[in-house]
């Protein structure tokens, strides 16, 4: 099938595309063209992007042609895709691929629960899972061979326990695991410096690092 057809045929629901900086993660402080995809297939309590999570509504589907278009507007290389659940919209893995091929670096921020064909070992791909307690920990075996960092969120619920489970022991290991206190607050601040400290007596180093934008006032 031609390229072009291909594209018409695919549309994903989109919440809101803008310009921003990254404020979480490995890649914290870039210049990064934001696409929020809407629905998601989990309801975490403290979940801080409400809006995006109905499947049903709010949204606007925009075929892949159109997202291009909107993000091709601003002079920034990197695209963080995000939501809601990215992988919840079948479109993804083609809007990914026709990002690469235009020479953008591309991010998703999942919740590592689904998967899609066609983004295993993709150049200028970096996928962030944020591992979560409303799954029941379960990460996607996909995922976790080609995600490049883990991010859990420190709430009331998360153990170093968790954090020592099998399947995240080699992010443990290669550093890259990133604790991300709820919300900014002081309280999960502090168990997340208790967290790292407990981990490093095992040999492991995690960074703490906050939501950079909420703090500077970014959306
Ligand atoms: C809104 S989610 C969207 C992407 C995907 N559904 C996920 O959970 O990774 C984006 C990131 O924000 C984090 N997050 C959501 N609400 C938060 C909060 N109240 N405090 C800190 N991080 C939060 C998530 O854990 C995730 O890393
Ligand atoms: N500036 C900024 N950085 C972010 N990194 C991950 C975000 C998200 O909601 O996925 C996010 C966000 O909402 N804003
Ligand atoms: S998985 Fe992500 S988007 Fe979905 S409810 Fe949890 S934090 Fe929000
Ligand atoms: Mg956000």
């Amino acid at each position: 099938m031609l390229r072009g057809q291909v594209r018409e045929t695919i549309a994903l629901k989109v919440n809101e595309i803008y310009p921003s900086i990254q404020g979480e993660g490995l890649l914290i402080g870039l210049p990064a063209v934001f696409i929020r995809l809407q629905g998601c297939n989990l309801r975490c309590p403290w979940c801080d992007q409400p809006s995006a999570l109905s499947f049903s509504e709010g949204g606007t589907s925009f075929e892949v042609e159109q997202i291009l278009d909107k993000v091709s507007e601003y002079k920034i290389r990197h695209v963080v895709i995000t939501g809601g659940e990215p992988f919840a919209q079948e479109g993804l893995a083609t809007l990914v691929k026709e990002l690469v091929q235009r020479g953008y670096s591309v991010q998703i921020e999942t919740n590592g629960t689904l998967w899609q064909e066609g983004l295993e070992k993709l150049e200028n791909l970096h996928i962030t899972c944020s591992p979560k307690w409303s799954a029941h920990w379960f990460v996607h075996p996909k995922i976790l061979q080609n995600a490049k960092e883990l991010k859990f969120v420190v709430d009331d619920v998360l153990s170093i326990e968790v954090l020592l489970k099998a399947q995240f022991r080699n992010f443990l290991e290669e550093g890259k695991v990133v604790l991300q206190p709820e919300g900014n607050k002081a309280v999960f601040f502090k168990k997340a410096l208790e967290l790292q400290r407990d981990l490093s007596e095992l040999g492991f180093s995690v960074r703490v690092l906050p939501q950079l934008h909420k703090l500077l006032g970014l959306p």
